[in-house]
């Protein structure tokens, strides 16, 4: 057993507190047990000599520590007017790591310098600074894109780093604190990006070398470790930009004027938007936040689907978040494609493949035997508080050839009788009034202020 009792795999308590300061664009307070490093990103217009002109930015890092960070005090380098050959091996690691993970060309001619400093050092405080730094510049790089000055986001992947090692006893060990590191035989710093990839290794077999299959389990180690920090770095990230903007709305045991849905379909968030607008409601969207995760759609009802939905974002958020899970049911399919409408042609959702696939499985199917329903579950989930769940439906029959240019999804193939033409010839308004999402719409109004007062 090591000290602390920590397993050979186990990381220090990790914990990633962002936008730790007020004034840079972006900044996070990281712990990897008692190291403790203060990340900030800062955007600036002007960019070294060397990219001037050729429309490609840069990343800089600085790394420092404060006096007493250590056991004794060290004397500031400023104090000495000299930067130390450790101080500039490890801004440098910082700085290329970051680099690995930017498109310098999606940056822009703009800079975002990162500076670490260290304000308690227990050993491995490179890797926490690279973990940490990645989560500021992450930050700074989010305001620039929900100002408008970046419509691409330059970051291609996540990166995080860790340390492992090997113990004097020969034990293979994760995430090395000070004592362990300085009795260490080799150490090792690994930083990976989140697709698996390694954007550097230091090993040094100082007091011990080591084999290539010690250096296997060492890299395991590092993957180990690595997958962790980066949900710690993901659910840091999420915390940072979301929960800032939305925190007026939790605070708020009355529905407010403002509500998130939590879809990413821009069909149903249009039709939201119009519904809502009546009521002086204003409509958020997962489109508005694309760093939240997508939510598995693993139910087998759409009502569990639903409420997964919600009750994720809501819990994650701490906000009132309602959700909409919806499909066709075609009698002559026995229901299908059903909670699976979105996927019907595979996983990438495409509406034209999904009426392409459905045309072709009732191809046999003479008009008479063509009758459907759109179904639609609406979830609205606050955390703490049991969620309410309303259904609508209407009836339909799926056409042959689609017909009208509105709507979404499979609105072209849906033809209403009563109306005589599909969803997709009627306007947005029209269709409104009628759809499974209105009639859905329509009971959770009904159901609404009972649920919230209770
Ligand atoms: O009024 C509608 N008119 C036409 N098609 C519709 C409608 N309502 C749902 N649909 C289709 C779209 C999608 O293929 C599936 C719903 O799948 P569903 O999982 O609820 O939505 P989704 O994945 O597109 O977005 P999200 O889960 O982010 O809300 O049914
Ligand atoms: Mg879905």
């Amino acid at each position: 057993m090591r000290r602390n009792n920590r397993k050979n795999d186990e990381l220090r308590k990790i914990t990633i507190e962002p936008n730790y300061l007020i004034h840079p664009e972006g900044s996070a307070l990281i712990s990897f047990g008692n190291t403790r490093v203060i990340c900030t990103a800062t955007i600036e217009a002007q960019v070294p000599r060397f990219v001037k002109g050729t429309g490609k930015g840069w990343v800089h890092a600085e790394y420092s520590m404060l006096p007493r960070a250590t056991h004794t005090r060290k004397v500031r380098e400023a104090a000495k007017g000299k930067v130390s050959g450790r101080t500039m091996e490890i801004q440098r690691l910082i700085a290329r790591s970051l680099r690995s993970v930017v498109d310098l060309e999606k940056l822009g001619e703009r800079a975002i310098t990162v500076d670490c400093d260290v304000i308690q050092a227990d050993g491995g405080t490179r890797t926490a600074s690279i973990t940490g730094a990645f989560v500021a510049l992450r930050l700074a790089v989010d305001k620039l894109l929900q100002g408008g000055m970046l419509t691409e986001n330059p970051i291609r992947e996540n990166v995080a780093a860790v340390s492992v090692g090997i113990l004097e006893d020969g034990e293979a060990v994760l995430d090395l604190d000070y004592i362990e590191d300085s009795a260490a035989a080799v150490d090792m710093n690994i930083v990976m990006t989140s697709d698996g990839q390694f954007s550097e290794i230091q090993g040094t077999g100082e007091e011990a070398t080591f084999s290539p299959e010690q250096l296997n389990v060492l890299l395991a180690l590092g993957k180990k470790g690595i997958d962790e920090l980066m949900d710690v770095q993901h659910a840091a990230i999420v915390e940072g930009t979301i929960l800032e903007q939305e925190q007026s709305v939790i605070n708020d045991t009355h529905p407010t004027n403002e509500i998130l849905i939590a879809t990413r379909n821009a069909g149903k968030a249009k039709e939201f938007e119009a519904m809502f607008a009546k009521k002086g409601v204003t409509v958020k969207t997962l489109l508005d936040y694309p760093e939240i995760p997508d939510v598995e759609e693993t139910g087998t009802t759409f009502e569990e689907n639903a409420l997964l939905k919600a009750e994720t974002i809501a819990r994650t958020f701490q906000l009132m978040v309602l959700a909409d899970d919806s499909g066709l049911k075609v009698d002559a399919l026995d229901g299908n494609p059903g909670v699976y409408s979105a996927r019907y042609a595979g996983k990438m959702k495409s509406d034209a493949a999904n009426n392409a696939k459905l045309l072709h499985e009732l191809t046999d199917i003479p008009p008479e035997k063509r009758t459907a329903q759109f179904h639609c579950t609406l979830a609205l989930a606050y955390p703490g508080k049991k969620s309410l769940t309303v259904s609508g439906e209407i009836p339909g029959r799926i056409l042959s050839i689609p017909k009208g240019e509105n709507g979404f999804g499979y609105d072209p193939l849906f033809y209403i009788e009563t109306k005589g033409k599909t969803l997709a010839e009627m306007t947005k308004e029209e269709k409104n009034t009628m759809s499974h999402r209105a009639k859905a719409l329509e009971k959770l109004e009904t159901a609404w202020d009972e649920w919230i007062n209770h």
